[in-house]
């Protein structure tokens, strides 16, 4: 029986969760007829047909379709032998009528000339609108009639239909039943179909009445009219679901073994079907059947994959253009915005050896050593503001030292330099008399430094200038007396560096980070989006019935954004190197084939991404929870060193850490792939990018 019927299912439970949805559900679609399910919003239909299109499982019982089970190799299913108008449009808004009617159809493998008289045909049925209309410009209405003719362009065995006829006018809907009754008389064609429109399924062969996850009855609309002695099967409905809650459901008898009472039990299934029924319990003996695997590849489909793919993207015009400048604008803004010299920073000056004389002061002029091997000067306070003559630092005179320090604290300057009345004398004798200075000498010759720390950037960086500064004054002062200028400096030699530049700016240390996580995110960002709009969108599920498997759906869209990631990190590398003037001791190959393997990882993250999100807000909450540590705990903006130890295990696990490091050394040391550093940046980057494909495929495989 099983094998002659459309569809076969006994005793079928389904559950999400706790919540139990389909409870020993049965149910016979014999082959050439119309079938009308019919049941309230959430009883469990859509759930029903996923099963039956193979896109989700039973948790138990038994279902043959097309005398297959769905999934298994050689059953068909899912696959070209059945065509499904799901509930939500499902077509790709980027295509045009033509488009559709041509990808479904070469999904199913039917030549183009094939594919264009049958839609022709349906054009005219159908009325469709113009083959060259977007699909997203095309109204409620007429999306889905091109969804139902997108469910018929094969003319597939079994034609699974979920609520063809909302929002479809009424003459339409006439003709799209007379054509549903033509086609299973004339082609042996099998049709399940569910509607919210009790009454249009007097024309089905048979109707399901589902309640609660069960099936009421299951019987000719005739049969059940004349039983229930009415003329209308919304009063059927309400009678069979009144005996429903008292518990005493009264049908029809049963004519014969395709038409069973619908209070289907393990029972009643033992006398129709002992075999199967036995397998069905008893999970021991259960044959294993060959499963289609979610890895096989087809070129056809390939082919019908790939031209979707490239016309989604490029049709998205502020998709692509954002995706191309995405990269500019972030690159940009780090040249110009990390790393250069910091300007104008705002210091006060408190000068109570001459407040009024500085501002004329000219190096020469007021300096008097008065004799050789002795030093006498006048006004050194003003010789140093001198140095402070640089675009560091903007410098203005202030009155008294409370008026620089409520200053700093209102935020008008960063730092205030106090030079005490007799700083002059005092200096003087602090470098004449060496060990013998007094603590007064030693006191009234410090420039009294008061910093706003609370940006620490700025505020160190004012104070390495500074120093730096000072440096350079005493050694000018040594060499006006005639002392060698080395006694100036401090007993400390920073010779050439090993790598590196003395005075590298901050954009060279951050650059290897930046390119890094910007190629990651954007592969993340893409694919996420991506595959989440065609996951929600149903056309991935609505693609899978049509045989598509995981695998040909993954590799396609990384092929295309895969481009994408090679362009972009093109257009970086241009930027940073060729127009900005990065300059990078290592090779380029080594570098780019960095940024692109991060770019895959990123993609990979991403599919992740879109498989464990319900929705796009999901989606871009698990990517910025994720990504967002990442950045802190990768070593970009502040070393690892800083970590505490456990931390600095667990940082150095993360995908961009370590291949951030590798970039570097291979950027600033001129290291090859063939060092041990630069060898297991790429590794930790491959074992990322087969975890996170795993742990989506996994979690699709576990969502059914
Ligand atoms: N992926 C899911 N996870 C958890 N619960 C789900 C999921 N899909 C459906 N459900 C729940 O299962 C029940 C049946 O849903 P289903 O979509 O099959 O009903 P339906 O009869 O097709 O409803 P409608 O006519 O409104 O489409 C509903 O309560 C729904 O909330």
């Amino acid at each position: 029986m099983h094998k002659d019927a459309a569809i076969y299912i006994r005793n079928a439970n389904k559950s999400y969760g706790d919540k139990v949805v389909l409870h020993n559900f049965c149910m016979t679609l014999p082959k050439g007829a119309i079938y009308g399910l019919l049941g309230a919003s959430g009883c469990g239909k859509t759930t029903l047909l996923s099963c039956v299109v193979g896109r989700r499982l039973f948790n138990s019982g038994e279902l043959w379709v097309l005398g297959g089970k769905p999934g298994t190799k050689g059953s068909g299913v899912p696959g070209p032998r059945v065509g499904y108008m799901p509930q939500e449009i499902a077509l790709v808004g980027e295509f045009t009528v033509s488009d559709a009617m041509f990808y479904f159809g070469r999904l199913a493998n039917m030549k183009d000339s094939r594919i264009r008289s049958h839609f022709q045909e349906l054009k005219e049925l159908l009325d469709l609108p113009p083959d060259d209309r977007y699909i997203k410009n095309c109204s409620g209405g007429q999306q889905r009639r091109v969804s139902f003719a997108v469910a018929l362009i094969h003319k597939p065995e079994l034609l699974i239909l979920d609520e063809p006829t909302v929002g479809v006018d009424p003459v339409l809907r006439d003709r799209i039943w007379k054509y549903l009754i033509e086609i299973t008389q004339k082609q042996n064609i099998s049709v399940i179909i569910t509607t919210h429109y009790i009454e249009e399924t007097r024309q089905a062969n048979l109707i399901g009445l589902m309640r609660g996850g069960k099936l009421l009855a299951e019987d000719s609309p005739d049969r059940l009219l004349r039983y229930f002695n009415t003329n209308n099967l919304e009063e059927v409905f309400l009678i069979l679901s009144r005996q429903q809650e008292t518990g005493n459901l009264n049908l029809p008898e049963v004519q014969d073994t395709s038409q069973f009472n619908s209070n289907c039990s393990i029972d009643t299934i033992y006398q129709e079907t002992n075999a199967s029924a036995e397998v069905l319990t008893s999970p021991k003996k259960k044959v294993k059947e060959e499963q289609i695997s979610s890895l096989s590849v087809n070129r056809h489909r390939l082919k019908a994959l790939m031209g979707k793919n490239w016309k989604q993207f490029y049709r998205n015009v502020s998709g692509w253009v954002f995706l191309l400048f995405f990269p500019v604008l972030e690159i940009l803004a780090f040249l110009y915005a990390v790393g250069p010299d910091i300007k104008d920073i705002p210091i006060a000056v408190v000068n109570d050896e001459n407040m009024n004389i500085c501002g004329n002061f000219v190096l020469g002029e007021s300096v008097m050593a008065y004799d050789s091997g002795s030093c006498h000067f006048h006004n050194l306070s003003c010789r140093f503001l001198t140095y402070l003559d640089n675009p560091m630092m903007k410098t203005t005179t202030v009155d008294s030292l409370p008026e620089a320090l409520d200053g700093i604290r209102h935020g008008k300057y960063v730092g205030a330099l106090y030079f005490a009345e007799n700083y002059t004398s005092a200096a003087e004798e602090r470098f004449n008399a060496g060990t013998d200075a007094g603590d007064d000498d030693l006191n009234f010759s410090q420039i009294k430094t008061y910093l706003d720390m609370s940006n620490r950037q700025i505020g160190y960086t004012v104070k390495y200038k500074l120093l730096d500064l000072y440096m350079k004054f005493q050694k000018s002062i040594f060499s006006d007396c005639d002392f060698l200028p080395k006694y100036a400096d401090l007993p400390i030699n920073f010779l050439k560096p090993v790598f590196g530049e003395e005075g590298e700016h901050f954009t060279e240390f951050m650059a290897p980070g930046i390119l890094i996580t910007l190629s990651f995110f954007s592969g993340t960002l893409l694919t996420s989006q991506i595959i989440l709009t065609d996951r929600l969108e149903g056309i991935w599920d609505r693609s899978t019935v049509g045989g598509v498997t995981s695998i040909e759906i993954t590799i396609t869209h990384f092929i295309l954004q895969f481009c994408v990631v090679i362009i972009q990190n093109f257009e970086i590398f241009l930027l940073a190197f060729w127009y900005y003037g990065l300059t990078s001791v290592g090779s380029f190959v080594i570098l780019y084939f960095m940024v692109i393997l991060q770019g895959i990882v990123g993609m990979a993250c991403g599919f992740w991404i879109s498989v464990v999100s319900n929705n796009h807000s999901m989606a871009n909450i698990v990517a910025t929870g994720t990504f967002y540590p990442m950045i802190l705990l990768c070593g970009v903006l502040w070393p690892l060193e800083g970590q505490p130890e456990f931390l600095r295990i667990f940082s150095k696990c993360l995908p961009f850490t370590i291949p951030t490091q590798a970039f570097r050394n291979v950027f600033m040391k001129g290291w090859g792939i063939d060092h041990m550093e630069v060898i297991n940046g790429v590794g930790i980057a491959l074992v990322w990018f087969i975890l996170l494909l795993s742990l989506s495929v996994y979690r699709l495989k576990n969502t059914q």
